[in-house]
C-alpha cells in the first residue's frame, strides 16, 4: 500500500505579512516548512511527498526536492489552498492508496501521529487531528453574541488530514467549484463522518507574527 503526502506551501501569508511566504522563513536555523518535511522523511510510514509552492520559489522547491529524498515532484500550488490540493491530488491520481495533506505552516507534526492517523484512516477513511475547545465557545455576529455553543461538542482542526485516496479525489471532483477552507468538508457532504485524532495544540499554523514567537519557544523548549 502506497502512502503519500501532499504538502501545501503554496500561500502568500497575507495575515502573516512580509514579503517572503512564512513557510520559507527560517526557524531556529531551518526553513519552518522543513520541520514538517523532516517528519514525513523520517516516517516509515510516507513514501512519497509532492511539494506545491507559489510562483517564484522554484528554487526553494527545488533545493528542497534535493535536500529530501521523498520529495518526489514539485508543482505550482493554486490561488487557494483548495485549489492547490486539487492540484497535488492530480499528481498523485493512480499513484498512492492513501494520502495525507498537510499544511506547510504548521511545523509540529510528529511521527507518532502520523503513525495514529495512518492506522486509523485504514477503518474510518478520512482522520484529522484537532483539540477539543479549552475556552467558552460564542457565536458571533457582527460583534455581538447570538448564543454560546456546547464546548464538549467543538473541535479546532489540525492537519495533516489523512484520506483514502480514492474518497478525497472524489470529494474534490463531486464539490469542484467549492473552496472550503479544509478538506475533510469534501468527504464530510459526501455522508462520510471523518475520525478525530485528539492531539497536542502545539501542532498550531503560524498564521500570524505572534504564533511565529510561540512557536520560536516551542523549538527552544524542544516542546513538541
Ligand atoms: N493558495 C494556497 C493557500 C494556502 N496554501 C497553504 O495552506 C496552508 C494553510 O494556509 P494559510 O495559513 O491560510 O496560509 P496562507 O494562505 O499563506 O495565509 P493567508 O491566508 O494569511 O494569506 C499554508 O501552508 C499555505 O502555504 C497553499 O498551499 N496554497
Ligand atoms: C486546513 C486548516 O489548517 C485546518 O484547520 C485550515 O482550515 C486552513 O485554513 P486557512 O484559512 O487556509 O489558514
Amino acid at each position: 500500500m502506497k502512502i503519500c503526502a501532499i504538502l501545501c506551501a503554496a500561500g502568500k501569508g497575507t495575515r502573516f505579512g512580509g514579503d517572503t511566504p512564512k513557510q520559507f522563513l527560517f526557524l531556529k536555523g531551518k526553513m519552518i516548512i522543513e520541520y514538517s518535511l523532516e517528519m514525513f522523511e523520517k516516517s516509515r510510514f510516507i513514501d512519497g511527498v509532492v511539494l506545491l509552492v507559489p510562483q517564484g520559489f522554484e528554487d526553494i522547491a527545488r533545493s528542497l526536492k534535493e535536500k529530501y529524498s521523498k520529495v518526489v515532484y514539485w508543482d505550482y500550488g493554486g490561488k487557494e489552498r483548495a485549489d492547490t490540493v486539487k492540484k497535488g491530488l492530480e499528481i498523485l491520481k493512480n499513484k498512492c492508496d492513501i494520502v495525507a495533506i498537510h499544511d506547510a505552516a504548521r511545523p509540529f507534526i510528529t511521527l507518532q501521529l502520523i503513525e495514529k492517523l495512518v492506522k486509523e484512516v485504514e477503518v474510518h477513511f478520512a482522520v484529522a487531528p484537532g483539540i477539543l475547545a479549552k475556552d467558552t465557545v460564542k457565536f458571533v455576529v457582527d460583534g455581538h453574541i447570538q448564543k454560546t455553543l456546547p464546548r464538549s461538542n467543538i473541535c479546532l482542526i489540525q492537519t495533516p488530514q489523512v484520506f483514502k485516496f480514492d474518497l478525497i479525489y472524489k470529494g474534490y471532483e463531486m464539490f469542484k467549484n467549492e473552496l472550503f477552507t479544509d478538506d475533510l468538508q469534501y468527504v464530510e457532504l459526501m455522508g462520510i463522518k471523518p475520525k478525530i485524532i485528539e492531539n497536542s495544540s502545539v501542532n498550531f499554523k503560524i498564521t500570524t507574527k505572534e504564533d511565529l514567537l510561540i512557536a520560536e519557544a516551542v523549538v527552544e523548549k524542544g516542546y513538541w
